[in-house]
């Protein structure tokens, strides 16, 4: 099938990564958000970050307004009902999701393939409050889009081949990579990448290290491009924290409990660079260990 228009809901971090990658590949694309704001940040935000591509050669102007003008942006979410493909990446609430694909799916094209950008919650489950199940799945990016090469591609338990097929060449034409996962809590990469951020998190509450001994320990001491509790800033603490918690309910070991002092960051409303403070406070000139 041929995928030409895509719906992006959601225009927080991610969606405004993946509205970037899709029109610079030359999808059209249209962007929705509960917040007018949120749709008018991310547009300033793809433009700032095209330009920062065409400042070291990877794009050209003429790229640029190509791909600015092949986005365009709706607060009705049933615009996107037209669109060949639609990507969710509203926030990590099955709440959230599950409302946000039950307004849709009456609008939609019979051949409009369904998917998820969630970091940690069943796709089948996902699914199963759609009319599409067989044409919907789990479509993964990491975060910066624009920079990182994988994409996480994950089928519910009724994804048919054709859907697995069509999203596969999409991650083509992106120029990504695809890894397969199986329908698991978190799937592969937060599986594994999520319990250490977490343990990171308990080697702070228990007084092991501060924030920058811990955070220099892994980026000097094991090469990680970023700390672990900066990247948890990066990411957005509340996500990490819904993550964990999929992983404990889901996989019921209590080795995958969260930390009680994310969970206290997430209720102060510290919720990363997103909210300007987390484990760093990022208000001043350069960020500052909050701990
Ligand atoms: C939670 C989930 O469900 C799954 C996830 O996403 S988990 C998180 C996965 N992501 C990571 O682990 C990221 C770890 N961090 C990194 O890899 C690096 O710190 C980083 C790529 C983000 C920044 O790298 P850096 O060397 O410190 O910064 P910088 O030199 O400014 O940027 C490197 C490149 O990324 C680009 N870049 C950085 N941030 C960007 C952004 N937000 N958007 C677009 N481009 C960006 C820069 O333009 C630069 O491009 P070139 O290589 O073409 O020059
Ligand atoms: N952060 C990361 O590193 C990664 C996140 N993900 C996943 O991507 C998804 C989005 O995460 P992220 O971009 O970080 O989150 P953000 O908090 O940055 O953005 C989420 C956006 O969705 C909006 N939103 C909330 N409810 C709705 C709705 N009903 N309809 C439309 N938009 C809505 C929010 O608006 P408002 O703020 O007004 O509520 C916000 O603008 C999550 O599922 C997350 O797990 C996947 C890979 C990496």
């Amino acid at each position: 099938m041929t995928i030409e228009r895509v719906g992006v809901v959601g225009a927080g971090q991610m969606g405004n990564g993946i509205a970037h990658v899709f029109s610079l590949a030359g999808y059209e694309v249209v962007m929705t958000d509960v917040s007018a704001e949120a749709l008018d940040k991310a547009v300033a935000l793809i433009e700032r970050n095209l330009d920062r591509q065409v400042a070291k050669g990877a794009a050209t102007e003429d790229e640029k307004a190509s791909a600015m003008g092949r986005i365009s942006t709706t607060p009705t979410l049933t615009d996107l009902g037209s669109c060949d493909l639609i990507i969710e990446a509203a926030t990590e609430r099955e709440a959230v999701k599950t409302a946000i694909f039950e307004e849709l799916v009456p609008h939609l094209a019979p051949h409009t393939i369904l998917t998820s950008n969630t970091s940690s919650i069943s796709i089948t489950r996902l699914a199963s409050r759609t009319d599409r199940p067989e044409k919907f799945m789990g479509f993964h990016f990491m975060n910066p889009v624009p920079v990182m090469q994988l994409v996480e591609l994950i089928r519910g338990i009724a994804t048919d081949e054709e859907t697995f097929r069509a999203c596969f060449e999409v991650v083509e034409r992106l120029g990504k990579t695809a890894a397969t996962s199986e329908d698991f809590p978190a799937f592969i990469v937060n599986r594994i990448l999520m319990p250490m951020i977490n343990e990171a998190v308990y080697t702070l509450y228990e007084g092991v290290g501060s924030v920058s001994s811990i955070d220099t320990s892994l980026k000097l001491g094991a090469n990680h491009p970023m700390g672990p509790l900066e990247l948890a800033d990066f990411i957005g603490l509340d996500t990490c924290l819904a993550i964990m918690n999929v992983l404990h309910d889901g996989l019921a070991d209590t080795k995958y409990r969260p930390c009680p002092l994310l969970t206290k960051y997430v209720e102060a409303g510290w919720l990363g660079r997103k909210t300007k403070r987390g484990f760093y406070d990022y208000r001043g000139e350069t960020p500052v260990p909050t701990r």
